[in-house]
């Protein structure tokens, strides 16, 4: 059974608290993976497809069949969802005061329970900004909101010029995406197919546009953007799909030259299967991958440090050793009650990667002895490489929303009761899991289009924004903001590719491996004036699109940030207090060979020590294009690549 918990007392012993690693056949394994997300979760199963032994560890649980997980427009109450959520609660800037600007803002009350905004009551203890995470197999793609970009050719170009490593360039990375891809919305052997692939696991479509001609607020929504964007189609009859997709580009992740700089209304990708109308994710990979190669899934392992081999020289990584137990971790809402039932060993022959997010990646490193020296020594543990770069350089995405209100609801949204009181009495659902031709509603992440634009601070390489569309009252993240949707309001995501600052780091809070480290984004830091400039073109887009929007039921009414906000400086200041992330990424940079702050070199290894690869959305010098996950599908299948030509041989 794949997915048996191992146990694990006869693989280490403990002597007054100091656990000693015992290794043995069964616990050994050509590689090791730690985190089976979209890093770790694809590699591991190409590890063992090429005939390797792999054992991925994965702290969390599968729940890749709960409703909630499986159902597209769940996606938001999917990172809430406690079984699989690890909430971790970050600072956008290291002021106080500033930081508590944010409305979403949040405490903890001393009842226990969050209090989110300011004025708290007495004896409240401030946490931060809710950053939920996925801990499961299949990490944040079981809880992610299932947009499947190809990212922008400049973002590998970048990474071979900064290598000098030639395989990283663009003409080299497209055939990682033809080799994950099932595309299940262009047919095979036209145009259109070029660089897309037809035969991987991870399946992708597009939001049926059928939604977009039942429902009138849709369809005003869209030639609102149309007309922003210049269509002489805005105000034409539209009766059918066909008339519908022509004011859109059907395919965002095209193989043109020009994609990059090409603004316009786009249908969006998502990693939905097509006869299931079910999130798709590396987890049917992997499970695929184990029932018949040596792939060995162990769950609910949290591993708390990597072994090394220090005898002679260059240290080697030889193994790991994990915690076992459910909801270990204290991120996770459940861990007030988690009991630990064991702990294990588990050692390669060949190589240890870790791939646990760019959050945990670099607290996995500094537990084991690798990061910056004087960090390490405040905390007593032994140096085992000084990596001054391990936990810097973090980066993520600026995004705010422009919401507006109607009087009544979307139609769209008529039938749905969200499962209540069960999944058996909702109308929506039974035609989400019965109706193979049309899933409806349930079928989609409910971003109806995304308009990409390109500031005028852009980069001329590349576009620098998305406006996307989506029916729900979404203004960011904070505990409890899945529950907060209604059924009338409308958000336009700007969301920011290619953000400036690099300040963010993750430093260690103490030496157990159960307490989340400190995450600090330190916002707006480096390229701030020019990237609240594009986000600020972004919000004045959106509130154009609104404009020009009538709907049967009239205009809609500016919410979020709302009429007060008014003034360029206004506006200006706003997105700075109020603008969120969800794409966290490069805090365990590939860089070049001399470049002291590079923890990676172009191939994933740390470099220092033997035996050790990085392969997660920490890897990245500079943050990709608009969404991420494509981006760390493409190198995990690149890593695998690489692993696998550089093995020792047998
Ligand atoms: C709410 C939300 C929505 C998103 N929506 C999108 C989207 O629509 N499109 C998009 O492109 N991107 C999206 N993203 C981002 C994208 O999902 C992530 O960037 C991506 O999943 C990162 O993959 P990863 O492998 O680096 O890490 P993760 O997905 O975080 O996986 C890491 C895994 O490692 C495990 N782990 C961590 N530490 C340990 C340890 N010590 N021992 C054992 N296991 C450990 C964790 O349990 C986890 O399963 C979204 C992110 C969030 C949070």
């Amino acid at each position: 059974d794949a997915l048996a918990i191992r146990q694990t007392t006869n693989t280490t012993t403990t002597t007054n608290g100091t656990v000693t690693p015992v290794q043995t056949a069964a616990n050994t394994y050509d590689y090791i993976v730690v985190g089976s997300g979209p890093g770790g979760g694809p590699l591991a199963a190409r590890l063992a497809q090429a005939g390797f032994s792999v054992l991925l560890l994965d702290a969390g649980q599968d729940h890749g069949t709960d409703d909630i997980v499986e159902i597209p427009l769940f996606q938001t109450m999917a990172s809430e969802y406690t079984p699989i959520t690890w909430s971790f609660f970050v600072d956008h800037f290291e002021d106080a005061a500033t930081a508590m600007q944010d409305p979403k803002y949040t405490w903890r009350q001393p009842n226990g329970t969050y209090w989110v905004g300011p004025n708290p009551p007495a004896g409240s203890t401030p946490l931060g900004i809710y950053y939920p995470r996925a801990s499961a197999l299949g990490g944040c793609a079981e809880h992610n909101a299932l947009v499947a970009l190809y990212p922008a050719e400049d973002d590998w170009n970048t990474i071979a010029n900064i290598t000098g490593d030639s395989s990283w360039a663009a003409a080299n990375m497209r055939q990682y995406w033809e080799k994950l891809e099932n595309n299940q919305y262009i047919t095979p052997g036209t145009a259109a197919a070029a660089g897309h692939g037809f035969s991987g696991w991870l399946d992708t479509t597009l939001t049926d546009l059928d939604l977009i001609l039942e429902d009138t607020r849709w369809l005003s929504l869209l030639r609102g953007a149309a007309t922003v964007m210049g269509s002489s189609l805005a105000t034409s009859v539209i009766n059918t799909v066909a008339e519908v997709a022509a004011l859109m580009i059907t395919d965002f992740n095209n193989i043109s030259p020009a994609r990059d700089t090409t603004p316009g209304i786009y249908q969006i990708p998502l990693s939905v299967t097509n006869t299931t109308g079910a999130r798709s994710s590396p987890r049917d990979l992997i499970l695929s991958t184990a029932s018949s190669f040596k792939l060995t899934v162990q769950l609910n392992s949290l591993v708390t440090r990597i072994l090394f081999n220090q005898a002679s020289g260059t240290p080697q990584a030889v193994g790991v050793v994990y915690d076992t137990g459910d909801f270990l971790y204290r991120a996770s809402p459940n861990s007030g009650t988690a009991t630990q039932t064991g702990t294990g060993a588990a050692f390669a022959r060949n190589e240890v990667i870790i791939s646990a997010g760019t959050f945990n990646t670099p607290q996995l490193l500094k537990l084991s002895g690798i990061g910056p020296a004087a960090e390490l020594k405040s905390f007593g543990i032994p140096v085992v490489l000084d990596a001054p770069g391990v936990g810097t350089n973090m980066q993520d995405r600026y995004e705010v929303t422009v919401t507006g209100t109607l009087p009544t609801n979307f139609p769209i949204y008529a039938n749905c009761t969200f499962l209540e009181p069960a999944a058996a009495d909702d109308p929506c659902f039974e035609q989400w899991s019965t109706d193979v031709t049309d899933h409806g509603i349930y079928g989609t992440n409910g971003v109806a289009f995304g308009v990409v634009l390109q500031s005028s601070v852009s980069a001329p390489t590349s576009a620098d924004l998305f406006v996307g569309g989506l029916p729900a009252d979404f203004h960011g993240y904070f505990p409890g903001y899945s529950a907060a949707a209604d059924l009338h309001t409308w958000s336009y995501l700007v969301l920011k590719a290619h953000s400036r600052n690099n300040a963010g780091t993750v430093t260690l809070t103490s030496t157990d491996p159960r307490d989340p480290p400190h995450v600090a984004f330190n916002s707006w830091t480096v390229g701030g004036a020019d990237d609240v400039q594009a986000v600020y073109e972004g919000v004045m887009s959106a509130r154009a699109m609104f404009n020009a929007t009538i709907t049967p039921d009239g205009p809609f009414t500016e919410v979020f940030p709302g009429p007060s906000v008014q003034s360029e400086a206004d506006v200006k200041a706003w997105i700075q207090t109020n603008a969120w992330g969800h794409h966290a990424s490069c805090s365990v940079p590939i860089g070049a060979e001399g470049d002291d702050t590079a923890v990676l070199d172009s191939s994933f290894r740390v470099k220092g020590v033997n035996g050790l690869r990085v392969v997660d959305a920490s890897v990245f010098p500079k943050i990709p294009d608009f969404y991420i996950v494509g981006a760390v599908y493409m190198i995990s299948e690149k890593a695998a690549d690489v692993i696998i030509s550089q093995a020792p041989a047998s």
